[in-house]
């Protein structure tokens, strides 16, 4: 069955989106989170997945929807407790990613040490764009991420200020979660977080190899 599946359109397959928190030093300091020590985890569930051409719905319990955009990593080859020597040979592709986030509500389940599946799981919170193959970037230890509100630039960042590497990311998470092949990572934001209101158009890219946009919406 999953052989005649196209890993392409990997976000139709109801996989798992394994997200990573805190993972470039800037976007943890600019929210007063100490530098982790280990990767911080929290999943997304296949529901938050969506495509351009549909809006990011803003949920009504939140009045401060924020944008992180991120790299994503599609899962190839599904694997358990995977060395980090043969992570790559784990992955298929990339893909532009948002981890878009009710930050009041993430404030509120952080201050009652709560989990974050109301601010950061519900529907339309992965905005994604179309899968890139691995082949198209040779490097993604080192390339520009970037993100424009209504033209202005808010997040530029290289994955290179990542503080945890792809394959060491696949590696930690495969010791806890199997990975299966239509998995996605989310591999965290850098600095640069802000809020989106109604109407909003969202434009991001991965260096000059992809770009996508979003119209923000109320649900
Ligand atoms: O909500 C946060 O700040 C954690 C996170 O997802 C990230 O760093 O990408
Ligand atoms: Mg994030």
């Amino acid at each position: 069955m999953s052989s005649a599946r196209n890993v392409t359109r990997f976000w139709e397959w109801g996989r798992k989106i394994i997200c990573v928190g805190r993972n470039y030093a800037d976007h943890a300091k600019e929210l007063k989170n100490a530098i982790p020590k280990e990767p911080v985890l929290f999943l997304k569930p296949p529901s938050a997945y969506v495509k351009e051409g549909s809006p990011i719905l803003v949920p009504q319990y939140s009045s401060n929807l924020h944008h992180e955009v991120e790299l994503g990593v599609v899962i190839g080859k599904g694997g358990k407790a995977i060395p980090r020597t043969s992570a790559m040979d784990h992955v298929a592709g990339y893909a532009l990613c948002l981890d878009m986030t009710a930050r009041d509500i993430q404030d509120e389940c952080k201050s009652k040490g709560l989990p974050w599946t109301l601010a950061k799981a519900f529907d339309t919170s992965c905005p994604v764009s179309e899968f890139v193959p691995k082949e198209k970037i040779p490097d993604p230890g080192n390339v520009r991420i970037w993100l424009k509100v209504n033209d202005q630039l808010r997040q530029d960042g290289s994955t290179s200020q990542m503080i945890f590497s792809i394959p060491y990311l696949i590696s930690y998470i495969s010791e806890i979660i199997t990975l299966e092949e239509g998995d996605l990572i989310l591999t965290g934001t850098p600095k640069g977080v802000s809020s989106v209101q109604e109407h909003d158009e969202l434009l991001a890219g991965i260096e000059d190899i992809l770009c996508m946009t979003f119209r923000v919406d109320r649900q």
